[in-house]
């Protein structure tokens, strides 16, 4: 019996679109994955939902799916998690942060012995806009601190990943996408994606 390698059928034969109004996010992005998995952008902001994490995650990719867009879309949301406050701000750090910035952050945590925290980053994935998205998830522990390093991204300077002296600000770029929460759940991306490649390569009776 030949075997012949079948092209994928399927949306994954597509590039993905990468949904995000955040640079920063999609510099990270485009730096983990390489090449690995074709990626193209979509500038949007998309709205966000309250709730829990992956719940907030995955109705990004349902709204981002009924976009023009041809081909599976990818959207990612990411948290900071307060194990004093259970988790939040959690999914709002974004408006913390805005609101309170860093030192606001910090001064939250004076009421708490306990300061470590979590980085969580929840990617979806729809392949299609009435196909139900599956999510990819990574954590990076830590703790809060007061702000050390460049204030290029976020709430990176008050953010101290556990077995390091260095914040993720005040660590090079490759260090931080070595360890971080993004990197994580983009490992499992790729994981999905190359299982994928394998399961459509097919043996084919002739
Ligand atoms: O690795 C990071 N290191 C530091 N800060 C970070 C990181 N990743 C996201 N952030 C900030 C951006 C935003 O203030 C909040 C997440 O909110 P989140 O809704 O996921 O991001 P966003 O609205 O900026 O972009 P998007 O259009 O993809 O939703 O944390
Ligand atoms: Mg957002």
């Amino acid at each position: 019996m030949a075997k012949a390698k079948v092209a994928a059928p399927t949306m994954l034969s597509r590039p993905v679109t990468f949904v995000t109004g955040n640079p920063k996010k999609l510099e990270e992005v485009r730096a983990i994955l390489g090449d690995s998995i074709p990626l193209q952008t979509l500038k949007l902001d998309l709205p966000e939902l309250q709730g829990e994490p992956e719940e907030i995650s995955k109705d990004k990719a349902r709204m981002a799916a009924k976009e023009k867009v041809n081909g599976p879309v990818l959207v990612e949301d990411t948290c900071l998690c307060f194990n004093a406050l259970n988790g939040l701000p959690g999914p709002y750090i974004k408006w913390f942060l805005q609101k309170t910035g860093h030192e606001g952050l910090n001064n939250i945590l004076k009421a708490y012995e306990d300061k470590s925290a979590y980085a969580l980053c929840v990617f979806s994935l729809a392949l299609g806009p009435t196909v139900e998205p599956i999510s990819f998830v990574g954590k990076t522990m830590g703790k809060i601190v007061p702000a050390r390093g460049p204030p290029d991204f976020g709430w990176d300077p008050i953010f101290q990943p556990d077995g390091y002296e260095q914040t993720y600000a005040e660590m090079p770029k490759e260090e931080k996408n070595k360890i971080s929460h993004r990197f994580k759940a983009l490992d499992k991306v790729k994981a999905y994606f190359s299982a994928a490649d394998t399961a459509l390569a097919t043996d084919v009776p002739k």
